[in-house]
């Protein structure tokens, strides 16, 4: 493959993530986990042309959504298309770590939890930047986005070193021109266009885990 090609294939784009979140959802209101997975790979680029401060964060988002792209790909990997399908699965054949962590470190439903936590900050955070104005800072926005929701399930080391992280984050026109998207009207209507999908799948997420008390999973 060319140096470019494979350049623009690490190229953060999103128009491709929005369309991930389209097809995560069957019309039964399922969530597709390739798609899910898809979202993630998606994100994961933009944060690494953010530059290394992020890595931290990035590694362990690959990290997570390596271990459901196993899970997918394995021989089990029927009964994971769907986040329905994986929890039934997985909890009707004991696959989870319900109170404590013991065999099943890296069960789907436990790491999905973290991943859905996350999307969480990334609604909040989105929402925020599409009601934002030009001289908003994005890492004031990144911030309140993540002490609503992701700092609550982090110690305090993690906290700090986000917080940190946070304090590099380009500002507003960078950050709207890293989503290649065109003029800032354009990325504030596609951002009023994905923020909905995302808070559809987050919220199917919630009640799903909910329903089989999977929301504290350790
Ligand atoms: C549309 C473009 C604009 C937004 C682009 C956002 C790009 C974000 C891409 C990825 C987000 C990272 C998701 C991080 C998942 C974290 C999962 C987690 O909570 N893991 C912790 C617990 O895991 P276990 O130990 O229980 O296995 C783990 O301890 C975390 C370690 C790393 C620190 C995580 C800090 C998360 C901050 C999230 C904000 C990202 C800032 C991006 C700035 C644009």
């Amino acid at each position: 493959m060319a140096g470019s090609e494979a350049a623009d294939e690490q190229k953060f784009c999103l128009q491709e993530v929005l369309d991930t979140y389209r097809l995560c959802l069957s019309p039964e209101k399922e969530v597709y986990l390739e798609h899910y997975v898809a979202g993630w790979r998606g994100l994961v680029k933009f944060l690494n042309s953010l530059g290394s401060v992020f890595g931290f964060i990035s590694k362990d988002a690959v990290t997570k959504i390596q271990i459901l792209v196993a899970l997918l790909n394995g021989e089990n990997g029927s009964q994971y298309s769907t986040l329905q399908s994986m929890v039934k699965y997985e909890l009707d054949n004991g696959l989870v770590d319900l109170t404590k962590r013991g065999p099943h470190p890296d069960s789907g439903c436990r790491t999905l939890l973290r991943l859905h936590r996350a999307l969480r900050w990334l609604e909040l955070f989105l929402e925020r930047l599409r009601v934002s104005t030009e001289d908003s800072k994005t890492s004031a926005l990144c911030a309140e986005a993540y002490n609503e929701s992701l700092a609550q399930h982090h110690p305090w080391v993690v906290r700090k070193a986000a917080g940190m992280a946070f304090l590099v984050l380009p500002g507003r026109p960078t950050f709207f021109e890293v989503m290649n998207v065109g003029p800032p009207e354009q990325v504030v209507s596609m951002l009023g266009e994905a923020v909905p999908l995302i808070s559809e799948v987050y919220k199917i997420t919630e009640e799903l885990y909910a329903e089989h008390n999977l929301l504290d999973l350790p």
